[in-house]
């Protein structure tokens, strides 16, 4: 937004001042040329060497205007991180020392604008030393050019107010370019952003007709890095979900549940390997398709700033308000919300009434049920929902599974036991499959995880 914002001076400015310039400066000049050819063509040189010792210079500023939007770009995204971490910050007593960082940021970015502001000067010196030095060699080469009779005392007082006329437009480039020098790094940044190429590619035309309500998913042999890392988050993982079939994926934190689900949604596009839903490549659905057919409770729920019904609406803009007192009803949400100051018509989100972990669960429940996806990932389901209401919870999440194929990513293992089947993953691999019982009796890593939650909770 900054970028797009600094390049207004070189479009708004600097580009019309420097068509005007030139082409001013060229007319004035072959005026000059016509009364006086000499003093005419020392005033056109000195009128091109002034911009040219500038562009000389160029490689120069560039060098440390580059080196300013980097040091801008840092301390403007380290301020809004202080300012939205600041409860962080302060919970850990760091807000004295974060300060003293981004004091010291600041420091960098004004020497680095100190720099930038001496490259700048230095090269406009030299081109602005050329005016006076060709007016007075114009003046000068005029007056002995009138002295001896070969210009007439209207050539020269023509030459004199032209000359001053060739260089008034470069005091007012000189003006505008100094302006707009933050434009050139910044609409380097805007090409940037430009260029930038998406992750996922939205090929397909149209989606293949489904046989199966609701559809069968087929994880197989998934490999998966994260471009910012060198271990990958899937290595091998192969799943079958039969239709309307509940899945639970438990393993460790780091062995690569949420990955499934962000490559299920197309997030990122596995390395290796394929999904396939009811038989078809998720690469041969149209992206929204795709997503609409995937019904998604996260960890963690984002409201958006609006009303608590424009954030229900996110799931399905043309929803009746029979069909969203349904679902709020079906998601145990009715309750609170009717306790907001202005119900549904409260204002949530950033800068809005802020609603506790399980309220937003519930809300996101409802979006769920506004959606009715056939396909349905719960991802942590109850993490943010205190153990008094985490039971009914569950067994409003086990309503909204019927009759969906579902995946249940959990960490807290109780939740899981009443599921079809369990898969425990480990290093971005299925390791163990089978029930609650099986597993427990196998005595393998689920066992293992079963041990260390029982022991926590105990
Ligand atoms: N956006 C990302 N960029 C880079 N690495 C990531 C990203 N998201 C996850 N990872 C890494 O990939 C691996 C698998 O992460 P993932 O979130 O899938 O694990 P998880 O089993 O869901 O963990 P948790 O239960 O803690 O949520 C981890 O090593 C994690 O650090």
């Amino acid at each position: 937004m900054d970028s797009v914002e600094l390049l207004d001076p070189l479009v708004g400015r600097f580009i019309p001042t420097a068509v005007a310039s030139v082409l001013g400066s060229f007319l004035a000049s072959v005026y000059v040329i016509s009364v006086d050819p000499a003093v005419g063509l020392v005033v056109l040189a000195c009128a091109l060497l002034a911009p040219l010792s500038q562009m000389a210079g160029e490689k120069w500023i560039k060098e440390r205007g580059d080196r300013w939007t980097v040091s801008y770009r840092g301390l403007y995204a380290e301020s809004l991180d202080a300012a939205q971490g600041m409860a962080t910050l302060k919970a850990f007593n760091a807000s004295g020392r974060r300060g003293r960082e981004l004091v010291e940021r600041g420091e960098a970015f004004c020497r680095d604008s100190i720099r930038l502001m001496v490259a700048w000067c230095a090269s406009s010196s030299v081109g602005q030393l050329l005016v006076p030095i060709g007016t007075a060699a114009a003046v000068g080469l005029g007056a002995w050019h009138a002295a001896t009779g070969s210009v007439s005392v209207t050539g020269l007082f023509t030459i004199l107010m032209l000359t001053r006329e060739t260089f008034r437009p470069m005091h007012e480039l000189e003006a505008a370019y100094h302006a707009a020098y933050s434009a050139i790094p910044a609409g380097r940044a805007v090409a940037d952003v430009l260029r930038l190429e998406p992750h996922v590619r939205d090929t397909a035309q149209a989606a293949p007709a489904l046989r199966h309500n609701p559809p069968g998913l087929e994880f197989s042999d998934l490999r998966f890095r994260y471009p910012t890392r060198r271990a990958p988050a899937l290595d091998g993982f192969t799943l079958v979900v039969a239709p309307g079939e509940r899945v639970a994926v438990v393993g460790r934190s780091g062995a690569g549940k949420s990955t499934v689900l962000g490559l299920l949604m197309r997030y990122f596009d596995t390395d290796k390997g394929s999904i396939r839903i009811d038989g078809h490549d998720i690469r041969d659905f149209p992206l929204a398709e795709l997503r609409s057919l995937v019904g998604v409770v996260a960890q963690d729920t984002y409201l958006f700033h609006g009303t608590v019904r424009e954030n229900l609406l996110l799931a399905k803009p043309d929803a009746t308000a029979d069909e969203i007192r349904r679902a709020v009803t079906a998601a145990q949400a009715a309750e609170f919300i009717a306790r907001l100051p202005q119900g549904f018509e409260t204002v949530v989100g950033e800068r809005g009434l802020k609603l506790s972990g399980g309220e937003r669960q519930r809300i996101a429940i409802a979006r769920a049920l506004l959606k009715d996806a056939p396909v349905l990932v719960l991802d942590e389901p109850t993490s943010s929902i205190d153990a008094a209401n985490e039971a009914e919870i569950t067994r409003t999440l086990r309503d909204l599974t019927r009759g969906r194929t579902t995946v249940v990513i959990a960490h807290r293992l109780s939740t899981v036991r009443d599921a079809d089947r369990i898969v425990v993953m480990d290093s971005g691999r299925i390791v163990e499959s089978g029930s609650h019982a099986d597993l427990v009796a196998g005595q393998g890593l689920y066992a293992e995880l079963v041990a260390t939650q029982t022991g926590a909770q105990a």
